[in-house]
This record gives C-alpha cells, sequence and structure tokens, in this order.
C-alpha cells in the first residue's frame, strides 16, 4: 500500500471535526488517523499457468453470475467436468507465452502495480498524506477483501473505488463494485464507499487514446489503411437486457474517430475473446480482419480500448491470433496499438478522474 502509515498518536484524532471518536481509556484499541483511500480495480490473473492454477482462478471468474448467468445447476456440471478439464491447458499455454518471468506474475499484474504507484505519486502531490492509494483483483490476487480491510485498518473511513474498465460492463465494472460492496456487508464499522463511473467518453482519456495511434502510425513502416478498434465481446443478450457496454464501446471509436479528424471508414469496431455458445455482439475481430485481407486491405492497425492495460487478451490474442489470422489470408502488415498502460497521459486522465470523484472528501494542499 503506498502511503499507508497508522498513526495512533496523531493529535488530530481526538480534536474537534475530526471525524473520530475521543478516546481517553488506555485500554482503548489505538485508532488510526482518518485518511481517504483510493482503491484501483482490476479484472484479476492467475497465480501461475500450471493447471491447477489456471483452473482455480478461470473457475472463480467463470462461476461469478454477473459473468455466465446460467442457472448453477445447469452451468456448474458443465463448467466443472467439461470446461474446467480442457480451457485451464489452453488458457495456461497463452498466459505461458505472455508471461513477466523476471517478476514470475502476468502482464495485468505489473502493469496495474505500476500504474497504481504513479498514481499514488500524482495524488500525493496533490493532497498530501490526506490520501493512500492501492489496488485489488476481482479474481485471485491481491484479493478486493482483503485489499479493503488493510484499508480500513489503516484508518480509511472514505474509499474511492475505481474499476479501471473505461467502458461500463456488469461482467466487469458491476462485478468489482459487487464485490466490494460484499465486503462492506462484513464490517461492523463500513467505511463510506464512492465508486468511479465509467469513463468511455473522457476528453483525457479519448485523447491518450488518439496519441497512442498517431505514435503508432508515425512508426509504422507503412501507412495503416484501415485502423480496428477491437474490444472485448459481451453475449448479444446481456446488450439486449440494458448493458450499455456496446454502446459505450461504439461512442469510444466515435470520438477517437472525431478526435484524430479521420473519415468514417478509417476506423471500425469489432469485438474479440468470444466464450461459449451463444451469440456475441459483432463483428468478431479475427473474422473481421481476415475479411479486411480478403478485401484487399494489405496493411492494418489494431487498438484495445477497453483495456486499460495490456494482457493475454491483447498480447496473445490480438498480437498472435488475430494478426496470424489477418496474414494468413493475405494481409502484409499489422500493427498493434498497444494499451495506454503506465503512459504519462493515461495517468494524467486516472487522476483528473479521480480528482474529480473525491470531490467534498478532500482539500487541495496548500
Ligand atoms: C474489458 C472488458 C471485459 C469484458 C466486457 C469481459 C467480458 C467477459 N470475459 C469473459 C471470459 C474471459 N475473459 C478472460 C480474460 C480477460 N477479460 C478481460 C476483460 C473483459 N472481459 C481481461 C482484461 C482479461 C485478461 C485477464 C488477464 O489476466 O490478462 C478470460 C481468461 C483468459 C482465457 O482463458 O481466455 C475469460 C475466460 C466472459 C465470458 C465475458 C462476458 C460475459
Ligand atoms: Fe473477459
Ligand atoms: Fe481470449
Amino acid at each position: 500500500m503506498t502511503n499507508a502509515t497508522t498513526d495512533s498518536a496523531n493529535p488530530d484524532m481526538n480534536s474537534p471535526g475530526s471525524g473520530r471518536l475521543a478516546h481517553a481509556d488506555s485500554d482503548h484499541p489505538p485508532v488510526p488517523r482518518a485518511r481517504v483511500g483510493v482503491l484501483l480495480a482490476n479484472l484479476g490473473t492467475p497465480d501461475a499457468t500450471d493447471y491447477w492454477s489456471m483452473r482455480r482462478y478461470l473457475s472463480e471468474f467463470l462461476s461469478d453470475k454477473r459473468v455466465v448467468d446460467y442457472a448453477d445447476w445447469k452451468w456448474q456440471p458443465l463448467l466443472q467436468l467439461i470446461i474446467l478439464s480442457r480451457r485451464p491447458f489452453k488458457s495456461g499455454e497463452a498466459y505461458r507465452s505472455i508471461w513477466n518471468t523476471e517478476k514470475d506474475e502476468s502482464p495485468l499484474l505489473t502493469t496495474t502495480r505500476e500504474q497504481t504507484r504513479r498514481v499514488a505519486e500524482g495524488l500525493q502531490a496533490m493532497y498530501g498524506d490526506q490520501v493512500m492509494v492501492d489496488f485489488c483483483m476481482r479474481y485471485g490476487n491481491p484479493s478486493t477483501d482483503s485489499v479493503i480491510k488493510r484499508m480500513q485498518t489503516a484508518g480509511c473511513e472514505k474509499i474511492l473505488f475505481f474499476p479501471l474498465y473505461p467502458q461500463y460492463a456488469s461482467p466487469t465494472t458491476a462485478t468489482a463494485n459487487d464485490q466490494a460492496f460484499r465486503t462492506l456487508m462484513t464490517l461492523k464499522w463500513q467505511p463510506a464507499l464512492r465508486t468511479v463511473p465509467a469513463y468511455f467518453d473522457h476528453p483525457q482519456y479519448i485523447e491518450a487514446l488518439a496519441n497512442t495511434v498517431r505514435e503508432a502510425y508515425t512508426a509504422a513502416a507503412t501507412p495503416p489503411e484501415v485502423l480496428v478498434a477491437s474490444y472485448h465481446g459481451v453475449p448479444k443478450r446481456y446488450l439486449l437486457e440494458g448493458d450499455p457496454y456496446h454502446c459505450q464501446c461504439q461512442k469510444t471509436t466515435r470520438l477517437l474517430r472525431e478526435t484524430l479528424g479521420w473519415e468514417k471508414e478509417a476506423i471500425q469496431t469489432a469485438f474479440q475473446s468470444k466464450f461459449g455458445p451463444e451469440e456475441w455482439v459483432g463483428p468478431a475481430t479475427v473474422e473481421h480482419v481476415a475479411d479486411l485481407a480478403r478485401q484487399g486491405k494489405k496493411h492494418i492497425a489494431v487498438i484495445s480500448p477497453a483495456f486499460s492495460s495490456d494482457c493475454v487478451e491483447t498480447l496473445e490474442e490480438i498480437e498472435e491470433e488475430i494478426r496470424d489470422a489477418f496474414l494468413e489470408a493475405g494481409g502484409e502488415t499489422f500493427t498493434y496499438v498497444p494499451c495506454l498502460n503506465e503512459r504519462d497521459d493515461h495517468i494524467d486522465a486516472l487522476l483528473a478522474i479521480i480528482d474529480n470523484e473525491l470531490s467534498g472528501w478532500v482539500s487541495p494542499r496548500a
């Protein structure tokens, strides 16, 4: 945790307006100084790439009703007996091909930690020690429950919970929030909790995406003819049942195009990572890029605006599977535009969003 200190001797603790109870009794447990916590939340990550680590991770992930909403009696036998007997091998192989071997962890974890460090640095400059910053995962470690409890022990009576998904989706944003509130359900003294809304149209987020495109196009040996904005997909039924994810993705693409000043055909939206037998929102990126090659497009670029960090879905699925599909169908150059990761303009966008959402909870440093 960054900036986490406990301060049982802090003179503010018992002062009027400090929001703390006055305890003169010497046998009262020490009370930490009141702070505001900023908790960045990402999807999750397996602890390792072996069969059992992958199985544990996928089982937790795919048993989440926000992700797969079938009744347990129908889904669990299929998941536990069929899907989890095979998928951990395939997913383990995908994770192994992108694993951060130096730190022995997934790139999503490495990047989320670095983003947290950078955001903490920024907030320290803005607010000093009033604010502490940490990160958690919805599945796997560090768990949402453990980090919220740690923040509370360190004095956070208020927590700003920030799911790092630019577009709201019930299988990502909503389940991250659910998990945070599940922890609050177990606490005698709950911290106040604010959740940060989706930022799919935030001007600084869009500008940061545009910067990555400009940089990739400048560096490309041959200028791409088309940019495919490839978002993680969801079942089409989720859209029909009211999930705004699909619409927010379309809007991000439009705002990116307008910021770049490009014609409509220059950016196309597609959806990747289909899972299960249901119809998903489309077009599917892997088929779409092959179609582009068959239509004679030789040079394309792909960007992934729904992921705040590069992860298995970008580094393996886009950079390997989707690239191969394009080249095998006759394409010649495939440019991958990396996620925003720990870029300065991304961190500045996150800081601007956090600053706005902290309104009334902190006062700027003199
Ligand atoms: C960015 C938004 C995401 C949405 C929407 C989303 C929906 C969704 N995902 C699955 C199933 C899987 N997703 C997997 C990995 C994964 N998904 C996201 C993001 C979204 N998912 C990320 C960032 C990652 C990568 C995590 C990492 O550690 O790098 C996986 C695991 C990988 C694999 O086995 O292929 C699965 C499974 C569903 C079913 C779904 C919508 C209902
Ligand atoms: Fe996913
Ligand atoms: Fe995938």
